[in-house]
């Protein structure tokens, strides 16, 4: 699909296609819509993290609160998005050692008691081992670096997920 085709979609068809970008937050991609035509895949990523970075604290909170967690409840009750499960899997997070998950599963409930929202990073970008070394490393950081720092992780996932779906030849997407 290339950037004259997205263009010329409809909003119900570009929500359809683009709205799990962000995770679970398709009136992002409902509202950037509106800024077409856009010149190129980077211009449509670009209008998604502005939207982003305009909203209050409150709002980037809530978007990283539609993440699930990583070997979290949503994978073993097989209610992962199809997107989170393919990068939670690429990762090794379905995987995990009774050990592992354990830990993962103790530092996930520190983060998230700690901050009020879930640790959230891009899977596809990181192994098992990093994961856990940065959500241990992450949970002793302020609350105001960490809504920051799950932002640009958001923003990861979502270039990824742009990508898969522009640049990899799917015209049953459209
Ligand atoms: N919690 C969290 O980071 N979740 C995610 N990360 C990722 O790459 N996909 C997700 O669903």
């Amino acid at each position: 699909m290339d950037i004259t085709a997205v263009n010329a979609l409809p909003y119900e068809d570009f929500v359809n296609i683009f709205g799990n970008v962000v995770e679970k937050c398709p009136i992002i991609t409902a509202a950037v819509w509106s800024r077409r035509p856009f010149v190129s895949l980077n211009a449509l990523e670009a209008a998604i993290s502005e939207f982003i970075d305009d909203l209050p604290e409150s709002g980037k909170e809530g978007i990283l609160r539609c993440h699930p967690d990583l070997a979290g409840r949503d994978l073993h009750s097989g209610t992962l998005t199809r997107e989170s499960r393919e990068e939670q899997a690429r990762a090794g997070m379905d995987a995990l050692s009774s050990g592992e998950a354990s830990r993962m599963s103790r530092l996930n409930e520190e983060y998230k008691t700690r901050f009020g929202f879930p640790f959230v990073i891009c899977a596809r970008m990181n192994d098992k081992a990093n994961i856990l070394r940065q959500l241990t490393e992450r949970c002793g950081n302020e609350r105001a670096v960490e809504r920051e720092r799950g932002i640009e992780e958001v923003k990861k996932i979502c270039r990824l997920r742009l990508q898969g779906l522009v640049l990899c030849d799917a015209p049953n997407k459209l």
